[in-house]
């Protein structure tokens, strides 16, 4: 390859790498939002003696999930394995506000 094709190359990866690391940056604020809200849900449910779990709930969530993962392009089996990975530690967070 030559110099100026190597040069190119390193720019391009660089301009994947700058849009990766904001789209990281998007992904944490969003789980930082997300988190927030469903520690609210955790106190709600403590106060008013609710189940840690809605499985109807997830159920739900998780067919919404793979219908729009479709559309955007990502695989629907890992659209589902992230969320039910998120849920189970939200869980986990419900779980220490009940006892
Ligand atoms: O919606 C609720 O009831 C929640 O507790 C939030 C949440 C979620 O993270 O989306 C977590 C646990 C439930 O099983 C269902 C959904």
């Amino acid at each position: 390859m030559t110099d100026d094709a190597t040069a190119r190359a390193a720019a391009l990866l660089k301009d994947h790498r700058d849009s990766i690391d904001r789209l990281d940056a998007i992904l944490v604020y969003t789980l930082g939002e997300r988190f927030k809200r469903t520690q609210a849900v955790g106190r709600l449910k403590a106060d008013h003696d609710l189940p840690a779990s809605d499985p109807a709930r997830e159920a739900q969530q998780i067919a919404r999930l793979e219908d729009l993962a479709t559309q955007a392009d990502l695989d629907p089996e890992f659209a589902k394995k992230f969320l039910n990975f998120i849920i189970a530690e939200v869980i986990r967070h419900h779980q220490k506000h009940q006892s």
